[in-house]
């Protein structure tokens, strides 16, 4: 199953800041247990890894298999929180090219997301693509109004019914929306599409352990009732009061005590590109909560190594504003191993008999040393490995830290009001009444 683990032995703090914080900890974790805190008409998500809707659970599951049974393709339309927590799991625990594996291989269907901007280019791109697929569509909207997923869903929409005829294009399209309002439920219920609900009381960003992302998740083959476990027993861990036994408020506590040390960047680290979009996931979640009334950590992102050849010279030398998480994986079930060769040419005989891994961990060490010594913090989230238990745990154990954290901040960790301002212009500007 699998712990996670909280290293901040290189915070590059007093004990004292961190104890100091601890009775703001618990006074946030009353708060939002209590339910009596700012936003608390949206902490659904705190309980739903154990009162979900069981039944709608294994619709979810026949869904999937009925997608696969149906088509090489499904479609997942939706943008921030509707798409990002989906793609994270997907992009972790499927092939690094699913997509482009022969279907034998791959045995469940492709998964291309839209409706996340507004190009023309990639809708157009992305219909030439699925000409010769068959296809189906999860269109994803909590609100039913967001304009980019509409746009998107009225384009693919009509290519399907062009493909397929209304009739069997409403088998084909699977609705993830507000139980009873939004322009997506009443099109849904005009069309008589196959409906999941995304709880009223459960925000975008928090999503990813309803249907928003189960739908997606499960037709991408990856177990979800093993992702909804580790969710389920983060709830568990992650709820311990005693803050020295629970890793999720240690990580609340340091990322606190750092803003308030001056640091105003924090920069989430990962050495595995498949889990490269957990960060993407992560600053959307951490972004939207915390960034309001002029406070909050600017999250941002490295992918090493990769980054450490592009920005590795400015979290070296640079201002000493930032400080960094690092997402580490202890075991990788995947691997290479270096070989010998005779001569010897490109000098890597050291490194024969080794694994990637191997090598990785050590340039993850390497860089955490010289980071600490250039005088940026590290902290480090471990976990056991890369499968859908702790998937499901890791990221709820970023979703309860953030609600945590954003308390301490003094701020809603569940509104996200600033968003309004572009779309208002944009309205505007499209002469939108
Ligand atoms: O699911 P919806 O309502 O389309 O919203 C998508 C995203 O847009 C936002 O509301 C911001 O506009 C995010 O909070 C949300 O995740």
């Amino acid at each position: 199953m699998g712990k996670i683990k909280f290293d901040f032995e290189n915070a590059l703090t007093k004990s004292h800041e961190y104890e100091y914080l601890k009775p703001m900890i618990q006074a946030a974790h009353q708060t939002l247990h209590a339910g009596n805190g700012a936003g608390n008409d949206y902490i659904g998500w705190l309980d739903y890894p154990t009162s979900y809707d069981k039944a709608e659970f294994e619709r979810i599951k026949d869904a999937a298999q009925r997608i696969n049974a149906m088509a090489d393709v499904l479609i997942v339309i939706g943008i921030g929180g509707s798409y990002l927590g989906a793609k994270t799991v997907i992009d972790a625990l499927t092939h690094s090219f699913y997509n482009e594996l022969p279907k034998e291989k791959r045995k469940t269907a492709k998964i291309y997301f839209a409706g996340h901007q507004i190009s023309g280019t990639y809708l157009t791109d992305l219909l030439e693509m699925i000409e010769n697929e068959s296809v189906c569509i999860n269109v994803i909207s909590k609100s039913g109004t967001t304009t980019e997923p509409a746009i998107a869903f009225r384009v693919l929409k009509k290519a399907l019914e062009a493909k397929y005829g209304k009739e069997e294009a409403v088998k084909r399209i699977f609705a993830t929306t507000d139980a009873k309002n939004g322009a997506l439920r009443a099109l849904s219920t005009a069309n008589g599409y196959e409906t999941f609900v995304i709880p009223a009381n459960v925000g975008g960003r928090y999503s990813v352990i309803t249907p928003v992302g189960l739908l997606p998740i499960a037709t991408a083959g990856i177990d979800i009732d093993a992702f909804m476990q580790g969710a389920a027993d983060g709830q568990k861990e992650f709820s311990v009061e005693n803050i020295d036994e629970n890793p999720c408020y240690q990580y609340a506590i340091l990322r606190n005590v750092l803003y308030n040390k001056g640091k105003a960047i924090e920069v989430l680290v990962n050495y595995e590109p498949s889990m490269a979009f957990l960060a993407e996931w992560w600053m959307q979640l951490y972004g939207e909560s915390e960034g309001k009334d002029g406070k909050g950590l600017f999250p941002t992102k490295m992918n090493n190594t990769t980054d450490l050849h592009s920005m590795g010279q400015m979290i070296q030398d640079g201002p000493r504003h930032v400080f960094e998480t690092v997402v580490r994986v202890e075991n990788f079930e995947k691997d290479v191993v270096l070989e010998l060769e005779e001569n010897d040419l490109d000098g890597l005989n050291y490194l024969a008999g080794k694994t990637m891994s191997y090598v990785n961990e050590n340039a993850f060490k390497g860089t955490l040393e010289a980071h600490v010594d250039g005088n940026v913090p590290n902290l480090v989230v471990s976990i056991e490995k890369k499968d859908a238990y702790n998937l499901g745990k890791l990221m709820y154990f970023f979703m309860k830290a953030c609600g945590i954290s954003g308390y301490v901040l003094g701020v809603n960790p569940f509104d996200q009001p600033g968003v309004e301002a572009y779309k208002k212009n944009m309205f505007r500007l499209l002469g939108k009444k």
